[in-house]
């Protein structure tokens, strides 16, 4: 089943065209990876999924809603989360004032103890637990990624967009963040990865988009993607692939 169709998508900047007549579908349940060099347009699609910025023309529909024209509060509230390539998290609250923030965008959104007992199930996720009081601004970079995460998915998404969520992470940290992203998918959340650690797609995503200046590249199996000339060619010269 689709859950995400996007349709003749643009976005121009002055007479950039970041986004430029872009057309895909993401399944539910699926982690589409969402791939191309520095530039192609990848973080300017996803802020046109959350509604960060508005399109120029063409369509994305989630389910049956148009997002298009949306403001980023609606989307949010029909369950599209997002973290940021550049952590945002309200660094003078606790990290768990920062997931109960989370959740006040949901429609059921909850209060007291049961929204208490909620972020400290989110906390514990993401491995945060033992934070839950401390102010996020104090948390390493990494933590502070986890804490997002855990924020983006008190909303209880039913899409959910990664920006470079695993960057900068050592070894050891990629192997965890690749289990809890795994675990994600397995209670059946579909996820949008806009990833340049090419170990994590590889590991992660059923299938690819490449995007080349603002435009489709290559679709398909993450393995054949991959392998096709035309994508090696567009990264090469990049140094993380
Ligand atoms: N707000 C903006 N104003 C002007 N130009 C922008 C703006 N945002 C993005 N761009 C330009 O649009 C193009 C696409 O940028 P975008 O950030 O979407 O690429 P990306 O694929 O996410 O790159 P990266 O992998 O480096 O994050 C780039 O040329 C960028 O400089």
């Amino acid at each position: 089943m689709t859950l995400l169709k996007i349709r003749d998508l643009r976005k121009s900047f002055g007479g950039l065209k970041a986004v430029d007549g872009l057309s895909f579908d993401v399944q539910q349940g699926e982690v589409l990876g969402l791939l191309g060099p520095n530039g192609s347009g990848k973080t300017t699609a996803m802020n046109l999924i959350s509604g960060a910025l508005r399109a120029d023309s063409g369509s994305i529909l989630l389910g049956s809603d148009e997002l298009v024209g949306m403001a980023p509060h609606q989307i949010a509230r029909l369950g599209v989360a997002r973290t940021f390539q550049l952590v945002r998290v309200l660094g003078g609250m606790s990290c768990r004032e920062n997931v109960e923030a989370g959740m006040a965008f949901r429609p059921d959104h909850k209060f007291g103890a049961a929204a208490y007992d909620e972020a400290m199930a989110l906390l514990d996720t993401v491995g945060l637990r033992e934070f839950a009081e401390t102010p996020a601004g104090d948390l390493t970079y990494i933590d502070q990624k986890r804490l997002e995460l855990a924020r983006a998915l008190a909303l209880k998404p039913r899409l959910l967009l990664l920006d470079e969520w695993l960057a900068g992470l050592n070894p050891t940290e990629l192997q965890v963040g690749i289990q809890l992203i795994r675990d994600l998918r397995a209670k059946g959340l579909t996820i949008i990865l806009v990833e340049h650690v090419m170990d994590a797609v590889r590991a992660l995503c059923d299938r690819c988009v490449v995007m080349f200046a603002g435009s489709k590249l290559a679709e398909g199996e993450t393995a054949t993607v991959l392998a096709q000339e035309e994508v090696i060619t567009a990264y090469l010269g990049a140094p993380h692939v």
